[in-house]
């Protein structure tokens, strides 16, 4: 995804102290303070230095230009405010509109810009913008909206352009879904690393749809700390303490082979099926677990993030090698077994999760988990592997799925369009 410079000033912001955010503290100051007590406390019992990252808040990503919407195969940025959206008109012109408005705000949005005017010129109106994203910069802010399956439907008049594909998911083995957790018809991803700018954007596009009067909220998941690592970034941990995304999908062959969808009309091609789940964590059972069984049920290192098999975080499984006394060294229960492609005919999917938590809940426990998003050209490559998982991973016993929506996203419109506009010609 192509790095561009906002208009306005964008090289002036881009070494203030608010437009650099250090990957780890201690890990950059180290290296600026020069390596003493501090650097050396910082590094683990295995001697690796922290990951180091740092993020310039200056750097926009584009709207228009890519055939795909942004926020795929963008390198992840460091938080998420995901949220979906229930269809409030029986009106296909509302929807238009909303698509219309929408694609305008969300390519201002990404520039660091605002939607409209905060202060308006007549001062008692409203303001077009809430303004809480002002001077923050774009900080890589992208927006992926998703078509639901409830759209497709003689309500609107386009039953007929579905795509081939997007349906409800099928009941899924380990399912605790909540309703209000549940759904949706439209589908925004803001990524941001700063959350207060993925949060703007979303409460200004909900705005938006109430303004409309097209769609009203439905559920939103704050997210945090990337739990998956794209092209060129260093893999980030999920809540449980293990390296997330080690054999995720990098490759510019891998997304063609396995992300973006190549077949139908023109307006599908370049889209992809966007599968969401809210995974809560049972935390504190897992806090208690001894670190050999952890590791048993992921298969890898909780330090290193390496296999059972192996020394380093990027040695490939070896799923045959058994110990001395003919025991697999990678259980047959364990995650990256059951979930691996060498094991389920070739099949991957994109994962861009994120760790959240919605505090505590009613027992005073940790409430707790992973917003697990993936990107897929078939949403029943997904199935097939939670099918898997959810009958038989080891983890099952630390997770419930407690929330779950499918969407359709759309490639990227083209300049002076709006995303879907060819659903309404
Ligand atoms: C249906 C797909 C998947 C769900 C749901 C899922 C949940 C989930 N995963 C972790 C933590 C890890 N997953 C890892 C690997 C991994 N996970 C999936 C799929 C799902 N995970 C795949 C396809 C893979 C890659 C397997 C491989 O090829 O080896 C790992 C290991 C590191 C890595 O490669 O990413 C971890 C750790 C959690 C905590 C979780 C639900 C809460
Ligand atoms: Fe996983």
């Amino acid at each position: 995804m192509s790095k561009a410079e906002i208009p306005g000033g964008a090289a002036a912001h881009q070494l203030t102290r608010r437009s650099l955010l250090l990957g780890t503290a201690t890990g950059t100051l180290g290296a600026m303070l020069g390596a003493g007590p501090a650097t050396a406390a910082a590094l683990g019992a295995a001697g690796a230095p922290p990951d180091n990252e740092i993020v310039d808040l200056s750097t926009a990503h584009a709207f228009y230009g890519s055939a795909e919407q942004a926020g795929i195969m963008t390198p992840q940025q460091r938080y998420v405010l995901y949220m979906t959206f229930d269809l409030t008109s029986n009106d296909r012109a509302d929807l238009q509109v909303l698509l219309a408005r929408w694609s305008a705000a969300i390519a201002l949005l990404m520039q660091g810009r605002t939607v409209g005017q905060v202060e308006p010129t007549r001062a008692n109106s409203v303001g077009a913008d809430t303004g809480e994203a002002l001077s923050l910069g774009p900080a890589s802010l992208t927006v992926t909206v998703g078509l639901g399956p409830n759209i497709f439907t003689d309500a609107y008049g386009l039953a007929d352009k579905r795509p081939a594909r997007l349906r409800d998911l099928k009941q899924l083995p380990s399912d605790s879904l909540q309703p209000d957790l549940t759904g949706g018809d439209l589908s925004l991803q803001a990524c941001a690393d700063d959350p207060q700018v993925a949060y703007h954007a979303i409460r200004d596009l909900a705005r938006i749809a109430k303004d409309i009067g097209a769609a009203s909220t439905r559920w939103a998941v704050l997210g945090f700390g990337r739990a998956s690592a794209g092209k060129g970034q260093s893999t980030p941990r999920n809540l449980l303490g293990y390296r997330d995304g080690t054999r995720n999908i990098k490759a510019a062959e891998d997304f063609d082979h396995h992300v973006w969808v190549k077949d139908g009309p023109a307006w599908q091609r370049h889209g992809s099926y966007q599968v969401v789940r809210k995974i809560q964590m049972h935390i504190e059972n897992w806090d208690t677990d001894r670190v050999s069984d952890q590791n048993a049920v992921f298969g890898r290192h909780k330090e290193s993030g390496a296999p059972l098999t192996g020394q380093k975080e990027f040695d490939t499984p070896d799923f045959h090698k058994r110990d001395s006394e003919g025991q697999l060294l990678i259980p047959a229960t364990a995650h990256i077994r059951l979930a691996a492609h060498e094991n389920n005919g070739g099949l991957k999917i994109l994962r861009r999760s994120y760790n959240y938590t919605d505090g505590i809940n009613r027992y005073g426990l940790l409430d707790a988990g992973l917003l697990f998003i993936c990107y897929q050209n078939d949403p029943a490559h997904f199935e097939a592997l939670q099918t898997k998982l959810g009958a038989s991973d080891a983890l099952n016993e630390y997770i419930a799925h407690i929330g779950s929506a499918i969407f359709f996203v759309p490639p990227a419109p083209r300049p002076g369009h709006y995303i879907a506009e060819q659903l309404f010609t």
